[in-house]
């Protein structure tokens, strides 16, 4: 994917002012920023979810796109999300998401609906649905929210697998916490994305 000048504002805001990033097959890339730094707002203009004020966006492989918000039904049952994102995505089988299930350790809760599952429950459905037609190129919006440590652990796994049959991975976060996991970090900061020296979480470089 390649970004070239992306400028996006809301009405008299300017959120970003001439954002580029290149995303490439088999590399893990974070955007680091503060709260309203504009990483969703990014991501979403990436995704083609929202559209920008000027710039270039090209894409090119089958996308996948976890947003912030959860993309669930609360009267669905999780194998009726899986159902549905199935027909959407024009997919055979649920194997891959039924594997993603174990991954992430709640194939117990096939057939319980949304409004009955943990914040952190859901959060792994809206990640599984991401993921599940398995996507060239994939947009993670701060996706471990609610994750409990184990599961936190199992999702850079699964990140750091897709990288290493190609995908093209980016992860958008507000913590620098995940430096060392990455290929390449980005900051957004007044508008401008830079990339950014890797530290750890005691500001040790990497
Ligand atoms: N639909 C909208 N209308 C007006 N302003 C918006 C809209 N969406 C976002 N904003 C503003 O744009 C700025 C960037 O928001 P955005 O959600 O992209 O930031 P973020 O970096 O993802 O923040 P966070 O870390 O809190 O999720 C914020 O000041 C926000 O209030």
């Amino acid at each position: 994917m390649d970004v070239r000048d992306v400028c996006k504002g809301y009405r008299q805001r300017s959120v970003l002012r001439g954002v580029s990033l290149d995303l490439r097959p088999g590399q893990l890339v974070g955007v680091v920023g503060e709260n309203g730094a504009g990483k969703s707002t990014l991501l979403r203009i990436l995704a083609g979810d929202l559209a920008a004020d000027s710039g270039i966006v090209q894409r090119a492989g089958r996308l996948g796109f976890c947003p912030q918000e959860t993309v669930l039904h609360q009267a669905f049952t999780v194998d009726q999300h899986l159902r549905f994102f199935r027909s959407a995505y024009g997919i055979g089988d649920l194997s891959r998401a039924y594997e993603l299930l174990e991954e992430l350790n709640f194939g117990s809760c096939r057939h319980e609906r949304v409004e009955t599952l943990s914040g952190g429950t859901r959060q792994k459905l809206n990640l599984v649905l991401a993921l599940m037609h398995d996507p060239q190129v994939l947009l993670l919006d701060e996706p471990y929210q609610g994750f409990d440590w184990e599961t936190y652990l199992r999702f850079w796994d699964v990140a750091a697998a897709l990288r290493d049959r190609g995908c093209a991975v980016l992860v958008v976060s507000h913590l620098a916490y995940d430096a060392s996991r990455l290929d390449v970090l980005y900051r957004l900061d007044g508008g401008v994305l830079r990339e950014s020296e890797r530290t750890g979480p005691a500001g040790v470089a990497l």
